[in-house]
């Protein structure tokens, strides 16, 4: 205990006050309170309260801690590389030995140059020194060999870390692509993109710089104890009395320090998401003035940082500190001792001298080794978390079953119930049909389930009850991907990526490698968009800036009407489609969309607002809450009193007739039914 005093004031004097009248009245001991103290504050309340954690009982992306099954796999994806992981061992062995066998030699050159010495000249040791006090410069040659073997080690350890990183943020990212659409309804998309970026960055600086430190300085450390032993017993005897204190510190901080680092990598993936989040919208953060919120919500999770790291800090500092105090007793003991004994003729000077150096390099290892131990931890954290990702199972298999890519007869909407995950039933029992070479339109208030049966309809989720078939064939048989590249696609706010218009058109194709300039051109001029696009000075190749941002609303969805048609496709799901267009353009695409029907066969949906599209529809499904209250022709629809459409248009004082007549010339394209 009396060993500790120096220790806990030192630690004491960095405490907040009312930790430090803590540890002065605690009756255990001041180790046991500290670390008490320290995780307690790492658990506050004001943690809890304010990193925005996922969901937990619904989120599949869990922290956990590593188990068996992650080395292992870990194992399996290192495997492909184990040439490199095999080379860079075996010259780490090299390396180590010879920086192992210096102090030795050392020390007994020193022997060698000392007259007093009584040198047994049989040691291999001594000889080797003998050789080396002749020939200098073997000495340097031996040097330079081992400093050689290192950086053929490093080169190699490294590059088997960025083969084995690359192999799993591959493996990951193919994994997050293909989970089901209920994954990311329950997983925040910011924060799994934050992890695994931060994640991989962490296995990598684990797998690559620690593991190679890490063995490293197991190797080194065995070896210098081993070679301390060998020197003089009864130095290692005093040395190693030091030992159960150093674990003793080492446990009690280290374990406070890999916490706050558990707590740093939540926090730090909620405040990237934070101002991802913001940046990425950066027009609405404007619109709303919203700024200065912007700036306290980020600074009010930066706090948060700091108060962990602070702690983390202190650890680390205490952790650091007590070392370097039992570090500097124990060597200022082994030479007073050593001093001793070489007084008393049971050590040379060469002895004592390579001893010291030993001990330097035990402890230097002693030090890496529980570095790396918290980097290994950090990294098999992380890698549990991707290895999770990677591993988890979508329910919906996106390649497998029946390819389907027409309809034959039509889309049947049987007894179908919908819920998404944690919510209400967004849909109760709806039937009805889409039938082949017709447009559907449906119709009804905003949250009635209209985008939720498209959604059904290109099976991003699949019923809760009932089905749904494609020529009496259950959509759940029927290849997932095939049928997606069948069905051209028009979402409410079409969305581009961060790329040409060319790219952003292609996406849409089944094979982008064959489609031509001529077919290019032609599904942008049937989506009314190639005059624009001409009008571009790079033409195709205008990047369109992150998420379009540098087109505007209908330049972007007649983009997106074109990616739709690049494929040729024999159904189409139009949600809203043309909302953001002019009358004259939404004119255009409707009389495209007509031709495309009569000349193609072409099945539609519609999600519609406008009475135009309804009108142009041959039948009309009205939706709300998540029921279906009505279907038909848009005449009998109109005709049926009190129907949502004859409402709404009275409402207007639109007169019926005039209205009628109207909805098939470009200036009726304006008008609009709002729900
Ligand atoms: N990914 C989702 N996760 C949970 N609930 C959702 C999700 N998408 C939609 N909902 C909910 O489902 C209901 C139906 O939404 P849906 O988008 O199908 O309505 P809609 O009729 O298309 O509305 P609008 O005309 O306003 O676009 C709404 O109550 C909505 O809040």
């Amino acid at each position: 205990m009396h060993c500790l005093c120096p220790l806990r004031n030192t630690l004491c004097s960095q405490l907040p006050t009312s930790t430090y009248r803590m540890l002065l009245q605690a009756k255990t001991t001041p180790v046991t309170v500290l670390r008490r103290d320290l995780t307690a504050k790492i658990k506050n309340q004001k943690l809890n309260q304010n990193i925005r954690r996922v969901d937990r009982r619904n989120a599949a992306y869990l922290l956990r801690h590593t188990t068996w099954k992650d080395l292992v796999e870990l194992y399996e994806i290192a495997k492909p590389f184990r040439k490199w992981i095999f080379l860079g061992t075996s010259f780490m062995v090299v390396s180590s030995g010879i920086f192992l066998i210096i102090p030795r030699i050392l020390g007994k050159l020193i022997d060698q140059f000392d007259n007093n010495t009584k040198r047994s000249e049989e040691e291999i040791t001594m000889r080797i020194a003998k050789f080396f006090k002749d020939q200098p410069m073997a000495l340097v040659g031996l040097l330079a060999v081992g400093a050689l073997a290192t950086a053929a080690k490093v080169y190699c350890l490294q590059i088997a870390g960025v083969n084995i990183v690359g192999s799993l943020r591959k493996a990951v990212y193919s994994s997050i692509i293909r989970q089901d659409m209920t994954f990311f309804d329950k997983n925040m998309v910011g924060e799994i993109g934050s992890r695994h970026a931060a994640d991989t960055v962490i296995v990598g600086y684990s797998v690559s710089s620690s593991l190679r430190a890490g063995v490293r300085a197991v190797l080194v450390g065995v070896g210098s104890v081993g070679m301390m032993l060998m020197t003089s017993l009864e130095l290692s005897t005093v040395s190693f009395l030091t030992a159960p204190i150093v674990i003793g510190i080492f446990k009690m901080f280290g374990r406070v320090q890999q916490q706050c680092t558990w707590q740093l990598q939540e926090v730090a993936a909620d405040v990237n998401q934070t101002a991802i989040e913001r940046m990425a919208n950066m027009k609405t953060v404007r619109m709303l003035s919203a700024e200065q919120q912007s700036i306290d919500e980020y600074c009010k999770k930066g706090e948060l940082v700091l108060d962990i790291s602070k702690t983390e800090a202190l650890a680390k500092g205490s952790l650091i500190g007590s070392f370097q105090f039992t570090g500097y007793s124990a060597f200022s003991s082994i030479l007073f001792y050593g001093s001793h004994l070489i007084n008393t003729g049971h050590i040379t000077y060469g002895e004592l001298s390579s001893f010291c150096l030993y001990a330097v390099l035990a402890a230097a290892s002693l030090s890496n080794i529980s570095g790396f131990y918290n980097e290994v931890m950090k990294g098999l954290g992380a890698s549990s978390r991707l290895l999770e990702l990677k591993n988890s199972q979508p329910v919906m298999n996106l390649t497998t079953g029946i390819r389907k890519t027409d309809v034959q007869e039509a889309i049947r909407f049987e007894n179908v119930s919908f819920a998404y995950a944690g919510r209400k039933k967004t849909l109760e029992d709806i039937s009805f049909s889409i039938p082949r070479g017709k447009i559907t339109a449906v119709i009804g208030p905003s949250g009635s389930g209209k985008s939720s049966i498209a959604s059904l309809m290109l099976r991003l989720y699949d019923p809760a009850d009932g089905r749904i078939t494609v020529d009496g064939v259950d959509l759940r048989e029927i290849n997932a991907t095939a049928w997606r590249h069948a069905i051209g696609t028009v979402g409410q706010e079409p969305v581009l990526f961060t790329c040409s218009i060319r790219e952003n058109i292609l996406m849409g194709a089944e094979n982008p490698e064959s489609i031509s300039q001529f077919q290019l051109e032609e599904a942008a001029q049937l989506a009314n968009a190639l005059d624009f696009i001409q009008g571009f000075e790079n033409g195709f190749e205008t990047m369109v800036g992150e998420h379009g941002c540098k087109l505007s609303g209908g330049q972007k969805q007649r983009i997106a009407m074109a990616r739709a048609l690049i494929s040729k496709p024999k159904i189409m799901i139009l949600d809203e489609a043309t909302s953001a267009l002019d009358a004259t353009s939404d004119y255009l695409i409707r009389m495209t969309l007509d031709s495309l029907l009569k000349n193609h066969n072409l099945t539609v949906l519609v999600i519609a607002h406008r009475l135009a599209t309804m009108q142009q529809a041959d039948q009309v499904v009205f939706v709300n809450r998540g029921r279906i209250e009505g279907q038909g022709t848009f005449d009998e629809m109109m005709k049926v009193q009190n129907s949502i459409v004859e409402q709404e248009a009275r409402r207007r004082g639109i007169p019926m007739n005039e209205q009628m007549s109207r909805v098939n010339t470009p200036t009726a394209y304006g008008t609009s039914l709002k729900f």
